[in-house]
């Protein structure tokens, strides 16, 4: 890995637009990304986040401002590209390739790779590297490019929602791979639609919202923002759990019926399975919002 002061932030964005005709799809985003995170960038279809990645790797001009990669310039895209690893959100493949020859071929064109982790990665991932590209599917696809992205040793990993088209047991074994990543000291640039998956790998999060970031937090800060839905059924009613609406992490108690209520959740469930507990619950549905539905309730309106 090339050697790069720590000071020098992975990835720099100062301002940046990018307008298609009517749609502003990225509007005055300046973000910093310090060497060695791993930074989760979270939106809803059509936030913007593919834009802003393709305006990062110099894909895409900027409308105005400006962004660099561990300071160069992402204008100057040889220079730039020397620092980073990429996989886009649908990986094309050379059809007539095997899955080794276009392992190979990215191996030539990125910033170094360690063929014995290449190697281990691509048993951990399950992949069969002599049947040609044309044959993989989505998954095997995407499996390919994440291979020869965490092989590399670039400084910094831009991932645009990376595990769409994996399994759980795949997700989990990119999960590790993020983790080994980050030991090593690489950055990563995660974007996703996933809350857990983010959870999970990122130490921190922006979130865009209609090609604005509302927000750059801390993980305990995104935690904050997530709640449960719980649907209670109940086989004979309950007067006495209207108090439920007092107890600590409660929000939004609504009875559907006298035998039915949902509420919101935040934080530990314990004083509300005690209050639960002395009922005739007949059945109890547990739900976690998506992304979307966190977005919605936190922000209000998507459509501004
Ligand atoms: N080449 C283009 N021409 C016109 N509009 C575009 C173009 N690319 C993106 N857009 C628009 O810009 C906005 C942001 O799109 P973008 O693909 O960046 O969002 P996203 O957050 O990556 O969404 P998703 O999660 O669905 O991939 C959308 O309104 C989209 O329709």
């Amino acid at each position: 890995m090339a050697l790069l002061p720590a000071a020098v932030p992975a990835l720099r964005a100062e301002n940046l637009s990018k307008r298609f005709s009517t749609t502003l799809a990225v509007d005055d985003l300046s973000l910093t990304v310090p060497t060695g995170e791993v930074f989760g960038f979270l939106g809803p279809n059509g936030a913007g986040k593919s834009t802003t990645i393709r305006l990062l790797l110099g894909l895409l001009r900027p409308t105005h401002g400006a962004a660099w990669i561990f300071d160069d310039p992402v204008a100057d895209v040889a220079r730039a590209h020397r620092h980073l690893a990429y996989v886009p959100a649908d990986v094309a493949l050379w059809p007539a390739f095997t899955g080794q020859e276009c392992l190979d071929l990215l191996a030539g064109v990125g910033p170094g790779t360690d063929l014995a982790y290449r190697d281990e990665l691509v048993a951990r991932f399950g992949l069969e590297p002599g049947r040609r590209a044309r044959t993989y599917s989505t998954g095997n696809r995407q499996k390919v490019a994440l291979v020869a992205a965490f092989a590399t040793r670039a400084p910094l990993l831009v991932l645009d929602e990376p595990t769409s088209g994996l399994d759980p047991l795949m997700e989990r074994e990119f999960r590790r791979c993020i983790a080994e990543a980050a030991e090593r000291g690489q950055t990563v640039f995660l974007s996703s639609h996933k809350l857990v998956e983010v959870e999970a790998v990122c130490s921190r999060v922006g979130i865009l919202r209609t090609g604005r970031l509302v927000e750059v937090a801390g993980l305990e800060e995104l935690r904050r923002l997530r709640r449960t839905e719980v649907t209670v059924d109940l086989s004979r009613p309950a007067p006495r759990l209207r108090g439920l609406a007092d107890l600590p992490g409660v929000t939004d108690l609504r009875w559907a019926s006298g035998l039915q209520f949902t509420l919101s959740l935040v934080g530990p469930p314990g004083p509300v399975l005690r209050a639960l507990g002395e009922t005739d619950v007949a059945r109890i549905d547990v739900r976690e919002p998506s992304l979307e539905e966190i977005f919605l309730d936190y922000y209000g309106e998507v459509s501004a």
